[in-house]
């Protein structure tokens, strides 16, 4: 029975008569008759019924003694229906070993979880030895129980490989049998429809007539082939990660062509067409089925699986409740689509060429571009990205070498021309800074090297290690100090003091004077400390000296304290003598 689709104003009118009416009373029951969907539902709830277990024993279980079928051998067939099917070669892949007990799929996949369980079979998220990749892998959940089962199964693959490619379809990569089961191989992809949707409400209308159109072209595709898919749902369309809708699950595909309707098969029974009960099987089945699946997730409806609500949504009727958040395009485009007579139901073609789809393909085609282009562009920036760190680490590479390098000599050669260019590059102007942070560092620590630079003549680093544990902290601080100091014999007029730590942190040229032979400042001598130290200054002096014409800016400077300090000494060394 046709229900009108503006029944909302004729209850308002209803509703002012005194005398109940039975069409109203039918209407409200019918109100009831539909729910939301339930949050937090499990999946399996979606399934159909799986295949009651046989309690009696087959024939291959009785007879023992007969020959083994080829396809249940424990070696793997290659399943496809391109070719001739009587040679089934072995699958091809360069990591299977015949040799060895494990199957085929575990030589030559890494298992990674379970994606789902229909029917069929189980499905398996799988990443590829091979290629590296991440695939879908479906497996038959029972061995095959005979040739005409065995058949059965496999026309799933001749189904899947006549769909061929298209963007809105699930891809078909191999297929293979072994010890009696079936494995599909397909490209892999985030989650369903319905596993989106799920506790989420109402999807958007802009994304559900995005769903609409991708899923349009998929038909089409399918039913310029003489395929039907006969199990359009949400369970069986699947989302990319860039949010394309694909059409899967070609397992109930019925092929036109081949003239033979016998073992055609209804799907889920939610999303069935009226006629398919009459044996009516056509292209506006799969029309049928693709408007209860939008309506199910524009709406956010429970779609009944028997019963008066099923009865209703097959003659017409959309519960007004749930469709009046839709825009009136699209609310007529459902109904248009979910009309009871598969004759006055439009074609795909027809439903692709009304405005709103028109539309749709203007937005979908510009979003899709803008994806593509912003994609592409991050993996160009990634590109880039990694192209730039790769020449950074090309670059460091000398100085990092360097650096080990100077890290690995006990005595920093001061005459070394590769590291005087290394030098003058980190000697930068801000050397006070770098004093300054020196001084920071405390007192102790210059003490220590203060020690090590009067009594030993090797250099600071190797001399801390002698005086302190080497667990000490500030002693194990200090080499690397030691290490970006050598530039400091262009340092400014210090104290004595100060000078005293400088040249034990250089360690190159004032220490390498400090040596028994060259001073009498040796570490059993009895000379005082004092005595020592004017010493060797004096011998750094000489040293100074004689440099000073291979760097006058720094001669200037060396002037204006050197005199002055060594008269002090020479002064407090008198007074101390008398
Ligand atoms: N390519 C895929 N990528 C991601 N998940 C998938 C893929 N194929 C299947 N799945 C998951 O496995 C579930 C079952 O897969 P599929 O529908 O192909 O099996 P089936 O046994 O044919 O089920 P049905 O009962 O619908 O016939 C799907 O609902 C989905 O959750
Ligand atoms: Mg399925
Ligand atoms: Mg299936």
């Amino acid at each position: 029975m046709p229900l009108p689709l503006d029944y909302v104003g004729a209850e308002s009118q209803l509703s002012r008569t005194p005398l109940p009416v039975p069409v109203a009373a039918f209407f409200r029951e019918a109100e009831c008759s539909f729910s939301v969907k339930k949050p937090g539902r499990p999946l399996s709830y979606t399934l159909p019924p799986r295949p009651r277990h046989k309690g009696t024993l087959t024939v291959s279980r009785v007879f023992t003694g007969r020959q083994l079928q080829p396809w249940s051998q424990p070696r793997p067939r290659s399943v496809s229906f391109h070719g001739s099917q009587a040679r089934a070669p072995a699958p091809h892949s360069h990591l299977y070993d015949p040799t060895r007990r494990e199957p085929f799929f575990s030589q030559c996949f890494e298992l990674l979880g379970r994606l789902g369980r229909g029917s069929f079979g189980e499905v398996y998220k799988v990443r590829s030895k091979e290629d590296r990749r991440l695939y879908a892998v479906k497996r038959s959940v029972e061995p095959f129980r005979g040739a005409s089962d065995r058949q059965r199964k496999l026309a799933e693959v001749r189904k899947h490989e006549r769909v061929g490619r298209h963007p809105n379809c699930v891809s078909f990569v191999r297929a293979w049998e072994e010890r009696g089961q079936l494995y599909i191989q397909t490209e892999l992809c985030p989650a369903s429809l319905l596993q989106h949707c799920e506790g989420r409400g109402p999807l958007p209308e802009s994304w559900v007539r995005a769903c609409l159109w991708d899923l349009l072209q998929a038909l089409r595709h399918l039913h310029a082939r003489g395929l039907l898919h006969m199990d359009v749902k949400p369970a069986n369309v699947f989302l990319t990660e860039h949010h394309v809708c694909k059409l899967g699950d070609f397992g109930l595909v019925l092929e036109l062509d081949r003239g033979d309707l016998s073992d055609a098969q209804e799907g889920d029974p939610r999303y069935m067409a009226p006629e398919l009960l009459r044996g009516e099987y056509s292209q506006a089945a799969d029309v049928f089925s693709l408007g209860m699946t939008i309506l199910e997730i524009a709406c956010n409806l429970e779609l009944p699986n028997g019963g008066e609500g099923w009865q209703q949504l097959r003659q017409g009727y959309l519960p007004p409740e749930f469709t009046a958040g839709l825009s009136s395009e699209l609310r007529a485009l459902l109904a248009a689509m979910l009309e009871p007579d598969p004759r006055l139901r439009p074609s795909v073609e027809t439903l692709l060429n009304s405005s709103i789809m028109r539309k749709t393909k203007k937005w979908r085609k510009l979003a899709l571009l803008v994806q593509d282009g912003l994609l592409r562009a991050a993996s160009l920036c990634q590109g880039v990205g990694s192209f730039v760190r790769w020449l950074w680490a090309v670059l460091c590479l000398p100085a990092r070498w360097l650096s080990s390098w100077r890290r690995s000599v006990p005595v920093t050669p001061p005459c070394s021309p590769l590291l005087a260019t290394l030098l003058d590059s980190s000697f930068s102007s801000d050397w006070e800074e770098e004093a300054d942070e020196d001084r920071s560092l405390g007192e102790d620590v210059f003490e220590v090297l203060g020690v090590c630079g009067r009594h030993n003549q090797t250099c600071p680093g190797e001399l801390i290690s002698q005086d302190k544990p080497p667990s000490s902290p500030p002693l194990n601080l200090r080499p690397s100090v030691g290490s970006t100091s050598t530039p400091r014999h262009l340092s400014p007029p210090e104290t004595g003091s100060r000078k005293k730590r400088s040249s034990a942190l250089q360690g190159s040229p004032n220490l390498s004077c400090i040596s028994p032979d060259s001073h009498p400042c040796s570490p059993g001598s009895p000379h005082t400390d004092h005595l020592c130290r004017t010493l060797a200054f004096e011998v750094e002096d000489d040293e100074e000296e004689e440099r000073e014409e291979s760097a006058p800016s720094c001669a200037d400077q060396r002037c204006s304290f050197e005199p002055k300090n060594l008269l002090s000494m020479f002064e407090d060394a008198v007074t101390e003598q008398k």
